[in-house]
């Protein structure tokens, strides 16, 4: 039987996108569109139409298209794909956000003031009650200390400086909360912000909307609300694939009722049995469904159900990989050329699985700063990974070269301004470099850990300390002492979280940085949802395991049945709020999803047979798919 071909059905969507991009009569969009539906190439296809329709007119105003992505690569590729235009402004939020706000330096220095205010007020009253002096009354004072110092510099700068990518400790720069705090602030309550955007970019192209900033996401809404005759915000992306914490749940229910709302319905990436899988996952959470491309073949999903406890999981997932040849006829499942991407869903497992637990669940742990933990912006962490480290490696490889360019770019010691100010420069180098030799003799006995570093850090002044590990970094002998009396009266309410996941954190071996970074930068052959976003893989093998995902957030055993639901989960369905099924769901549909040939899911579970019976009535897999492992 010929099958008639499919692969064009979706054009019209992209028709309509384009036919409705008028500067005389803007109609912003939502594109819905699923896992593999190719929203990038509908994104540059549609850069492509504005090039040749509109090149003249946008060029004859001085406009420009505005293009969000979610990561730097992801621009990268945008930019590349529209053969760098000028015409477009592709950037991440971050540095979009601080190109529009960098000009205001009075406004950023009187919101900066009140908000350093604010917090001092509170840091102080919790000081007045503070049950006399012990680990967090001495931490606060530092804080307070360090955040009144930065009110006081305040009227002296003339200038602000962020750097997306980049630490941003000096004095006059801002951090990567605060500028996007300060973009959602100043959209939403300075017409001249709202008209400097909507007049330099009549249009606004947001890739990956669902896990942009929720603040920025709701300023940008009004901004369309507000200058609807001229402005055009077009939104891509998927709720299904919802999985950073900061992200706006439910954005779809906001989307105004005069929008465009045009939906793809093709996967372009996986064959037929993976696209029935993940429209199946997906009729539990939003139902919108897939079609296959009609060109693709069957591919293969099989599920291999892991009796716990179990011995060495890497040798059951390697006997997995090893079926996976037979299964799938394909040798790159299994041996020295295998290139088999596998997934977990959950980063306590990763962490402990590659050996950086100790640096990262801490911190990860932590609501305020699990986000950083987990993207490697929180400003701790970059110190680690982008000062240290490379003067580490640099040192490593006796590259001389390398540790003056680092600790000239970044050493108050041998600063432009010290410098400047100095008679006798060389002796400035001279400590300089002495304390660097000095720092790695650290390492003469054992790998330090991250405290020994950064209290040498501070001691010497190598380098400039982040606010968030001044507390620690500074604690002096006699304090020290007292915190260890202290310790045991402290009531649990007065501790700072996140100096206590600071405090576990930093004890922490130094050689837990670079796995780290190679985690968060997926260089690891082992990734989670995160670092797969956009990606997509020929053998994908994901691995579902509660008793090592620990944390409360995902749960597989639940989502099949095999587990009940707590307390918790039974109010927050009924209050119509998310759950951990939710989440568990939506990263189950991320990492299968980016399967483009096979795809093999190994569930570990007390309960095998309830597990498969329960995944059988869903019609996730037949029986024939699944293969017990005891
Ligand atoms: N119209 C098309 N014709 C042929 N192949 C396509 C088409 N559109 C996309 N593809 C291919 O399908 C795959 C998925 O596309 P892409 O990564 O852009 O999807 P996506 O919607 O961004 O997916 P996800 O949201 O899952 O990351 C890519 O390999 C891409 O080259």
């Amino acid at each position: 039987m010929v099958t008639e071909s499919n692969i064009n059905i979706d054009d019209i969507v992209e028709k309509e996108i384009k036919d409705n991009l008028d500067f005389n009569n803007p109609k912003s969009f939502f594109l819905f569109a699923g896992a593999g539906s190719g929203k990038t190439r509908t994104l540059t296809n549609v850069l492509d139409f504005i090039k040749d329709e509109h090149n003249d007119r946008l060029k004859l105003n001085n406009q420009k298209i505005a293009v969000i992505t979610y990561t730097n690569a992801a621009c990268d590729e945008i930019k590349s794909r529209i053969d760098y235009n000028p015409l477009f402004n592709v950037s991440t939020i971050h540095s979009f956000t601080w190109d529009l706000i960098k000009h205001f330096t009075i406004d950023i220095k009187k919101w900066l003031t009140s908000k350093l205010k604010v917090d001092i007020i509170d840091l102080e009253d919790k000081q007045s009650r503070s049950r006399g002096i012990n680990k967090t009354s001495i931490d606060r004072a530092k804080k307070i200390e360090s955040k009144t110092k930065r009110l006081l510099v305040l009227k002296d700068i003339q200038e602000f400086v962020y750097s997306p990518n980049g630490d941003n400790i000096s004095k006059d720069s801002l951090n990567h909360s605060e500028v996007i705090e300060l973009g959602a602030f100043f959209l939403n309550n300075k017409e001249l912000m709202q008209y400097i955007l909507v007049r330099k970019y009549p249009i606004l192209l947001i890739d990956e909307s669902q896990d942009t900033n929720k603040s920025l996401m709701e300023s940008f809404f009004t901004v369309q609300k507000q200058h609807k005759d001229y402005f055009t915000l077009g939104i891509i992306g998927d709720m299904m694939q919802r999985i950073y914490l900061d992200g706006k749940e439910k954005l779809e229910d906001d989307i105004p009722t005069d929008w465009l709302t045009p939906k793809k319905q093709l996967n372009h990436r996986s064959p037929k049995r993976i696209v029935k899988l993940i429209n199946k996952i997906r009729e539990e959470g939003d139902k919108q469904q897939q079609k296959p491309r009609s060109d693709k073949g069957e591919g293969f999903a099989r599920l291999f159900v892991v009796q716990i406890p179990c011995s060495d999981k890497k040798v059951i997932e390697k006997s997995i990989a090893e079926k996976m040849v037979s299964i799938t006829d394909d040798k790159k499942w299994y041996g020295e050329d295998s290139e088999v991407k596998t997934l977990t869903l959950e980063h306590h497992m990763a962490a402990r699985r590659m050996g950086f637990d100790d640096l990262f669940l801490p911190l990860y742990n932590t609501n305020k700063i699990k986000q950083g933990a987990l993207d490697g912006t929180l400003s701790g962490i970059s110190f680690f990974t982008n000062t240290i480290l490379p003067l580490f490696n640099a040192w490593e490889n006796e590259d001389k070269f390398e540790i003056a360019r680092i600790v000239k770019e970044k050493s108050p010691i041998i600063s432009r301004d010290m410098l400047k100010r100095s008679k006798e420069q060389s002796k400035l180098i001279e400590k300089a470099n002495k304390a660097v030799s000095k720092l790695f003799s650290l390492w003469d006995d054992n790998i330090p850990t991250l405290l020994d570093i950064l209290k040498y850090i501070a001691n010497s002044r190598l380098f400039v300390i982040p606010d968030s590990l001044i507390p620690i970094a500074n604690r002096t002998q006699e304090e020290l002492l007292i915190i260890e009396k202290a310790e045991s009266q402290e009531g649990e309410e007065d501790k700072d979280d996140v100096i206590e996941a600071w405090d576990k954190a930093l004890s922490a071996t130094f050689d837990q940085v670079a796995l780290y970074q190679k985690y968060v930068t997926d260089e690891a052959n082992f990734g989670t949802h995160q670092g797969v976003k956009g990606r997509e893989f020929e053998r994908v093998m994901v691995i579902l395991d509660d008793s090592e995902a620990r944390g409360n957030l995902f749960n597989y055993e639940k989502l099949l049945g095999v587990k009940g639901h707590t307390a918790s989960d039974i109010r927050r369905m009924e209050e119509g709020r998310e759950t951990s099924l939710d989440k568990t769901l939506r990263l189950l549909y991320v990492t299968c999803s980016r399967a483009k040939e096979s795809l093999a899911i190994v569930a570990y579970t007390a309960q095998p047979e309830l597990f498969a019976r329960n995944i059988v009535d869903m019609k996730w897999f037949v029986k024939e798919e699944i293969e017990f492992i005891k």
